[in-house]
């Protein structure tokens, strides 16, 4: 029995968790390409790989069945229509041009699905091209990539979302992430897992990161704006949840736009239904515009927005989830460990259940603050997979939930 698909909140008890175990794609990184590819150092790749299969290890034994995003694309890839569209993803970059477009995109249409699979994540360098031609060919350095490598795959959170039981594929807004949402909405559109599987959003919309949406409760969504998704992304989705009847109220959380705080799990991700572990720097600035519908919204893009606000985060929150107050953990303790502990993912939780939450280890100070609160942490070590700058929520795609105690089902059928 696979549960249904979706999710309605971040702690409801986790039952299917899309993964993606790092690979040869992480090998590409060099102190030239990192900034640029979006890694804050050179992983030991084999390091890397036994930590995730370590944080994978830990969800397994707690019952949730975990599905591998490189997996899943091997199997679609045996479809034509996939295929098809993921090779001319894959090579539709204007620093190409026709000639080496299409003698890469001959090369990768004759690769098994699982070598495409791979080389499609991995990407294709110059040297690993035995038939290029053309200009740009001949001008590349034997190094330089014809298919850039995703090693931020990775951070499934970002690349897909479910709310409740529709999935949103997502925009992503850093020119080295894009091509990861072709690997997703293809996943999505062809693996039979997911057939019937309504689209709530797609690559072609205003950006919108995974890593910004937080399910506070069935019915409210928050939506951090910052360095990633933009005010137009969060907009187009609260229209579209209205809409769809996935929710009521979506809170919109403008957030600084730096790398430190690239997304809203990165200073608040919810341990309990009412309890959220946040950067304290930020906890008494953070506001929220609250955005409703008073139509009875039915059209995807048109329906009137109520937009009020801004107002404190956890009391506009506290509001929409229709409960007296939020509780608050903080990161850290003084300013310079909460500082480094937020850098660190320390705020980054994946919650397995009410009370239940996945951290890394390195993060003592707040993981002791998670315990004194009644929160148990499943620590995993992340010293190789934190140079991506992500955490246990971020390397996380919550495919299936089930409901909280008292609330509607999670997902769709
Ligand atoms: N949901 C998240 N916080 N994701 C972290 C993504 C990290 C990744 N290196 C990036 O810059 O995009």
């Amino acid at each position: 029995m696979t549960a249904p698909l979706g999710a309605t909140s971040e702690v409801g008890p986790l039952q299917t968790v899309l993964l993606h175990r790092p690979g040869a794609e992480l090998r590409r990184l060099t102190p030239r390409n990192n900034d640029q590819l979006l890694f804050d150092g050179v992983p030991w790749v084999r390091r890397a790989q036994e930590e995730h299969d370590a944080f994978a290890a830990e969800l397994t034994a707690r019952g949730v069945e975990v599905l591998h995003l490189d997996r899943l694309l091997a199997e679609v890839l045996a479809v034509p229509a996939a295929r098809d569209e993921l090779v001319a993803a894959a090579v539709d970059d204007p620093r190409l041009g026709a000639t080496l477009q299409r003698t890469a995109a001959a090369h990768l249409a004759d690769l098994d699905p699982g070598d495409l699979a791979g080389t499609l994540i991995a990407g294709l360098a110059h040297d690993e091209l035995p038939g290029g031609r053309g200009l740009a060919f001949e001008i590349m350095d034997r190094g330089d990539f014809v298919v850039p490598p995703l090693p931020n795959l990775l951070f499934t959170r970002d690349s897909s979302v479910w709310v409740g039981g529709q999935v949103a594929v997502t925009s992503l807004a850093m020119p080295a992430r894009h091509r990861e949402s072709t690997i997703t909405a293809a996943v999505y559109a062809h693996h039979p897992r997911f057939t019937g599987a309504e689209q709530l959003y797609d690559a072609s919309l205003e950006h919108l990161e995974g890593g910004d949406v937080l399910l506070l409760t069935p019915g409210v969504v928050a939506v951090g704006v910052g360095e990633r998704t933009t005010p137009g992304g969060a907009e187009r989705l609260a229209r579209r949840v209205f809409a769809r009847g996935l929710a009521h109220t979506v809170l919109v959380v403008p957030i600084a736009q730096q790398r430190a705080t690239m997304h809203l799990d990165t200073i608040a991700t919810m341990v309990d239904v009412d309890a959220f572990v946040m950067y304290p720097a930020v906890a008494d600035s953070l506001a929220a515009w609250t955005v409703t519908s008073a139509q009875v919204p039915d059209d995807d893009d048109t329906t009137d927005l109520t937009v009020t606000g801004p107002a404190p985060f956890l009391e506009a929150a506290a509001a929409a989830m229709g409960i007296d107050r939020l509780r608050l953990i903080d990161t850290g303790l003084d300013p310079v460990t909460a500082e480094r502990e937020q850098w660190d993912d320390g705020n980054n939780t994946l919650a397995l259940a009410p009370r239940l939450a996945v951290a890394y280890e390195r993060n003592t100070v707040t993981n002791a603050a998670l315990e004194a609160a009644g929160i148990e942490v499943v620590r995993i070590a992340g010293s190789e997979l934190g140079s991506g700058r992500g955490g246990p929520r971020c390397m996380s795609c919550p495919v299936s939930r089930a409901a909280l105690p008292g609330s509607p089902g999670a997902g769709g059928p």
